[in-house]
């Protein structure tokens, strides 16, 4: 991005304190909002701050006691325009003291849900960052027809561009992908109606089911699946359906060693087993998202690894 379309938004040390003190306080965005657009920021604006408070409380701080101090008093730069997703904090604090409630967030009380072929059972459910283990999602049968459905079309799997948008070809993401649209047969047609059922997600907020290979050594390191907002390439995928709200991580396969699905801030390591899905949810009703559910693809070490992921959104996407 030009310079010149970079804007420094500079925060007062006393409206800083203040919002600081409403969002650790658990203010939602509705209650500051009219407060900070009286101050000239725009809404876009004033979720990126949000969200940087909400991220790391303690950082925010931190920077405008240093402005009050007689130090530079920008507290944000950030591109015009631009909303923002949360910034994990350099040293992998959270904050954990503030509650949070995803959209998508599984009820306490789910047990069996009953679906075509059975009950797909919840084997556990963390609050926060929200977690879910289902397990019997599809039947070992199912998840050999899936991937004997996609397997001849993978390529090399990208990430996200942030600053063009689209996608790219990355070392953090070294596995193989398919790409199989809804409904794209009757089997995936199934597999879409179950989705929507453990979840409660309609289908029509769910992107491609993304059917992912790993070889020995291939992994996919720590991430949000959430889009930054506050990056040029990655906040251009909101036009279509908004932020993304959860992921549904299917098994297909056993794999001999390696290859969890972890979530380092909650020291939670999920062991791929055929059937079963790990589902978590990072997004709430003001899209505010939750740094907690930063996560990784272990690397494989024996055997394959064969995954489908469904990542959802706020609205419907197409
Ligand atoms: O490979 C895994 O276990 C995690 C996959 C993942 O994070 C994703 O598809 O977004
Ligand atoms: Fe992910």
């Amino acid at each position: 991005m030009a310079e010149g379309k970079a804007m420094a938004m500079q925060l007062s040390v006393q409206v800083a304190s203040w919002l600081h003190a409403q969002v650790t306080g658990g203010a939602p965005l509705d209650q500051v909002l009219p407060a900070l657009l009286r101050q000239g920021f725009d809404e876009l604006q004033v979720r990126r701050i949000y969200n940087a408070v909400l991220s790391d409380p303690d950082g925010f701080k931190a920077g405008f006691s240093r402005a009050a101090a007689g130090q530079p008093a920008v507290a944000h730069r950030l591109p015009q325009g631009q909303v923002t997703a949360p910034v994990a904090p350099a040293d992998g604090t959270v904050p954990a003291q503030l509650p949070f409630h995803p959209v998508a967030m599984i009820p306490a009380d789910a047990r069996t849900i009953a679906c075509d072929h059975g009950g797909v059972h919840v084997a556990f459910r963390l609050q926060r960052p929200h977690v879910v283990l289902f397990e019997n999602v599809l039947t070992g049968e199912e998840c050999d027809a899936l991937v004997a459905e996609a397997g001849p079309r993978l390529q090399r799997a990208g990430v996200v561009d942030s600053e063009r948008g689209g996608s790219r070809i990355d070392e953090r993401r070294t596995s193989e992908l398919a790409v199989v649209r809804r409904g794209a047969s009757p089997l995936v047609a199934r597999l879409d109606a179950r989705i929507a059922a453990i979840t409660g997600v309609p289908l029509a907020q769910g992107e491609p089911l993304q059917v992912m290979r790993y070889g020995v050594g291939a992994e996919y390191q720590p991430h949000y699946d959430y889009f930054d907002l506050g990056r040029p390439g990655q906040a251009a995928h909101l036009r279509n359906g908004g932020q993304r709200i959860a992921s549904l991580v299917i098994y297909l396969n056993d794999v001999e060693a390696g290859g969890e699905t972890t979530f380092p801030r909650c020291a939670l390591s999920v062991g791929p087993r055929k059937g079963s899905a790990v589902f978590f949810a990072y997004t709430d009703a003001q899209s505010r998202t939750d740094p907690m559910s930063f996560h990784a693809g272990a690397p494989v070490t024996r055997g394959e690894k064969w995954i489908a992921t469904r990542w959802m959104r706020e609205r419907e996407f197409t």
